[in-house]
């Protein structure tokens, strides 16, 4: 008998039925499949004993693999039915988060309540980070009181959010890791022991992923803050672990044993608690648990298959019913009442409350089903991980490969500095301050860790993580975080927004704005007094009731508005919440209000994300709790990317506005994470330029700030006047994509021309000084790259730089990294994508449009990435690429007719 691997999208289902074979009675069930993923001939797949119970939540359509089957042939045709090794998978591409099946195990709704209401600020979590964080030092061998110190210190914001001190938290924090110590300490623990902390696992077979707390001789050990007097763990964590084994054992590991180290036993009186006090239970892990973690992992990811593709009216989500779990024991029992009676669902655990308006229930699941699509887009980020050769990953930008591991070096507090030397034209997606996988050059089967890039040069890349590791290869790490505090936000939106606003977001109000004869005595006359549509937008801006939306072209000065609108805002005596989708955005607008002379500005934000100049605002989170927290409390002015808003600490914080940059560029729940934040908020943004950055190809796609623009042209004002292009470079822009309206500011910005800088035309070969050129070099495309194109963009940029242009001051843009990198390699001057370029400007721009024959790619797809590129530029836009490409295409041909006239 060979054992195979069968899997392909099932296309029915049988049912169970019992037979008598040798061993007595057993039950079946046949699914029939199509394998090699839908590409072979349908066969039948037997599943036998337990495995039948997976196949009640089977449906036609899902995906289904079966491990070590046992193949045959009956009536001349193939079959296969499970073995005593077998393992039976439904979509596997469906990564679960082991915490996930920890919920779920618990009951499937709690599962789906901790998707929707996030990991909210509290005691016990924070303690439970602090205890976490306490159990890694002690393992990479530092001093027990060090290392409480330090980590409670670190916490110093969050303990003083919920008003604790840091004595009695060091406290309790030192009882719970005495637990740990003692335990580590313990004869049985000798030199040969190999621990590890926090360990990375995703598991292509089981369709799960997740860090463990710790691996010690190769078996997984779980912490919990908890007490547990019983002999054995509880079941719940006992899951968790045997997650961790499961995906041990697909890499040939055999983790027979499983340890929960429960850290609040040793802080117990003794005289009052009874029972098994001892903090380490371990427990021994039989393939009847593992098999057991794999049939709830399959019933999970079948409700979220459901949730998508088997939609009735409304998507799929669990009930409770699912579960034999008591409901007056739980903890979310209020939550999970309120949840079905705001949202209409049913629940076991009952509900509460009247229902949400029709048209807010459709656009809650809407999002949800955008969201979790989004999240599907995600796992297919995770499965190029083992589905492309490492020179794939590397050609596709997601990875850097062939390093060269120089040096590992221990560094402060028990940490390691990975140093690579790097192939010379090595490019990728990843950048300094990024979570990136660093492996050994395997990052599924072999060995990586999770660090953040601290240093990326040309030759050198600089990692720091947890523990060593041979780096030999940096990998992009997808994130589902995006998509897990979207979802908090659209939640938060929905269920805890205020009637007023949901008025106004669910067309049932136009916006109200107060007269302007209502402003404060102290009002200025003019906010802005040399331009008039920059006054009405901060003029709208401060008189929203509800919301303002201020719509910036390229160089209109928004980030000056910006600036101005905060200031009149706290001049009002409002306290500010500025967010942007960008870090980029968020310090830019810092810098404008700075440099308008206001400073009282804190900047939440990582040491990486934050732009040097602006650390000095920096909230730094680590210190004493009560002055962390009053920091926070009391500044007038808080800034911070709209991801960061999702975050524990500012899901936290009220404010009186919130005014968002970038809003073009953010998805509705995604602006929901900022807007939640406070009464009344400011969105400003451009549609006409780069959209929100999704993969899934659904509502997520449309701006909010779009949206209601749409809705309520009255609520918004467009800036009109642009201090960045010379009249010829803006027209096609301004014809094209603002309706003719946009306009130079002043009668210098208009005429700038290269002689501005200094260059004399004459210089310059013809061609390349008309303000607006195009050069056809005859290339041809292959693949992302055209090298003929390349050459020439690199010999434009010589002739400008010899004709005296500055090199700081030329940009060269291109649709693809290959290109990027091929004109990369042949200047000096700065080359990078639209998608890079938004936001900035330089003197001259040169565009590669790479393109020949036909035109494909996304900077051709979407025409507002072509709006991005051609207003960059201030004084001289060249465009390089093929006049017969452009031509076939009326709005390409009127774009070359502009550049060539
Ligand atoms: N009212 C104004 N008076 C004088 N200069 C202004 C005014 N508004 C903006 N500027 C100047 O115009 C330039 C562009 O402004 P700003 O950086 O705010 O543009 P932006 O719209 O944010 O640009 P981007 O399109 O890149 O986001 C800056 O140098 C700024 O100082």
């Amino acid at each position: 008998m060979t054992a195979v691997n069968v899997r392909g999208p099932i296309l029915s289902v049988g049912e169970t039925r019992t037979v008598s074979t040798s061993y007595g009675d057993r039950e079946l069930r046949e699914l029939r499949i199509r394998p090699d993923r839908g590409a072979g001939d349908a066969v039948d797949v037997t599943l036998w004993g337990k495995w039948t119970e997976t196949a009640e939540h089977a449906e036609p359509g899902m995906e289904l693999l079966v491990t070590d089957a046992e193949e045959d042939e009956f009536g001349g045709e193939t079959g296969y039915a499970t073995t005593g090794d077998s393992w039976v998978v439904l979509e596997p591409d469906f990564l679960v988060d082991v915490t996930g099946i920890r919920s779920w195990v618990q009951c499937p709704r709690m599962y789906y309540l901790n998707k929707l209401s996030g990991i909210p600020l509290n005691y016990p979590v924070v303690k439970g980070t602090v205890v976490h964080e306490v159990f890694g030092d002690l393992l990479r061998g530092m001093e027990l009181e060090d290392s409480v110190v330090d980590r409670v210190e670190e916490a110093g914001l969050e303990l003083g959010l919920l008003g604790y001190e840091p004595e009695e938290v060091a406290d309790e924090v030192r009882r719970n890791a005495a637990a740990i110590e003692g335990w580590l300490s313990q004869g049985t623990l000798t030199d040969e022991d190999t621990w590890r902390s926090e360990f990375t696992l995703i598991s292509p077979t089981f369709g799960l992923k997740g860090r463990a707390d710790a691996l010690r001789r190769g078996t997984p050990v779980e912490l919990k803050t908890g007490k547990n007097t019983k002999r054995e763990p509880r079941f719940h964590d006992k899951i968790q672990a045997a997650c961790y084994a499961l995906m041990l054992e697909e890499r040939g590991v055999d983790p027979d044993i499983g340890t929960l180290l429960y850290t609040k036993n040793t802080a117990l009186d003794r005289n009052e608690e009874s029972g098994n006090l001892a903090p380490a239970k371990e427990f021994s892990v039989g393939q009847g648990l593992l098999q057991f973690v794999v049939r709830e992992r399959n019933a999970l990811a079948a409700m979220e298959w459901r949730a998508l593709n088997d939609r009735g009216e409304r998507p799929t989500v669990p009930t409770g019913y699912e579960a034999d779990a008591k409901c007056q024991y739980c903890f979310e029992q209020d939550t999970c009442m309120v949840v079905s009676g705001r949202l209409d669902q049913e629940s076991k655990a009952g509900s509460v409350g009247t229902p949400v308006p029709n048209e807010e229930r459709d656009y809650f699941d809407r999002f949800y089903v955008a969201l979790e699509e989004e999240r599907r887009e995600t796992h297919a980020e995770y499965r190029k991980l083992w589905e492309q050769t490492p020179e794939e990953r590397a050609a596709d930008d997601r990875a850097l490969i062939d390093l060269e591991p120089v040096s590992q070096t221990e560094i402060d507090d028990a940490r390691w500095e990975l140093r690579a030397r790097k192939p010379g034209d090595a490019v990728s997606k990843l950048r300094e301050g990024d979570v990136a996988l660093a492996s050994d050059g395997d990052p599924v089967t072999g060995h990586g860790e999770l660090g953040r890039i601290t240093a990326l040069s040309e030759d050198e890349v600089v990692v720091e993580t947890d523990e060593p590791v041979e780096l030999r290869r940096l990998d992009v790490y997808p994130s589902e975080i995006s998509v897990d505090r979207s979802l908090t936000a659209l939640h938060d939106a929905i269920l805890k927004g205020s009637e007023a606003r949901k008025d106004v977001l669910f067309g049932r109000r136009e916006p109200e704005f107060r007269d302007a004869a209502d402003r404060p005595a102290d009002a200025p006359e003019a906010y802005i007094d040399n331009n008039a549509s920059q006054n009405e937008a901060v003029s709208l801006a401060v008189d929203a009731e509800d919301g303002a939306l201020i719509h910036g072209p390229p160089g209109t000065g928004k980030t000056y508005t910006i600036a101005r609108t905060i200031r009149a805002l706290v001049e009002e005596g409002n306290r500010v919440l500025l967010s942007a989708f960008t870090n980029r955005a968020v310090d830019n607008a810092l810098e404008a209000l700075r440099d308008q002379g206001f400073d009282e500005v804190l900047r939440v934000g990582s040491e990486t994300g934050v732009r040097d100049d602006m650390q000095d605002v920096r909230l730094v989170q680590r210190g004493d709790p009560n002055a962390k927290a009053a920091e926070l409390r009391d500044a007038p002015v808080v800034a911070a990317t709209t991801a960061a808003c999702g975050s524990r600490v500012l899901r936290e914080c009220e404010f009186d506005v919130a005014l968002v940059d970038e809003a073009s560029q953010l998805t509705e729940p995604g602006t929901h994470a900022a807007i939640n934040r406070a009464d009344r908020f400011v969105l400003v943004g451009d549609h006409e330029q780069l959209p929100p950055v999704v993969r899934a190809e659904n509502d997520l796609q449309t701006s909010l700030f779009q949206r209601l623009i749409e809705e309520y042209p009255d609520a918004s004002v467009m800036l009109d006047r642009q201090y960045r292009m010379s009249q010829r470079i803006q027209a096609f822009a301004s014809a094209e994509f603002y309706d003719g309206a946009l306009r130079p500011a002043t009668p210098e910005v208009a005429g700038q021309t290269l002689r501005d800088l200094g260059v004399d035309p004459a210089d310059l070969p013809d061609g390349l000084a008309g303000g607006v050129d195009f050069d056809d070099p005859d290339g041809t495309r292959d693949g992302n790259r055209n090298v003929r194109e390349a050459e020439r963009v690199a010999e434009i940029v010589d002739a400008y730089v010899a004709a005296g242009v500055d090199p700081d001051d030329i940009g060269v843009i291109a649709p693809f990294r290959a290109q990027v990198a091929e004109i990369g390699r042949r200047t000096a001057v700065t080359v990078d994508t639209v998608d890079r370029f938004q936001g900035s400007s330089k003197e001259v721009i040169v565009v590669s449009l790479v393109a020949t024959g036909d035109l494909d790619g996304p900077i051709f797809e979407d025409h507002r990435r072509m709006n991005v590129a051609l207003t960059r530029a201030k004084k001289q836009l060249t465009l390089v690429g093929d006049d017969d490409a452009l031509a076939s295409e009326p709005f390409y041909a009127r774009m070359l007719e502009w550049a060539q006239r």
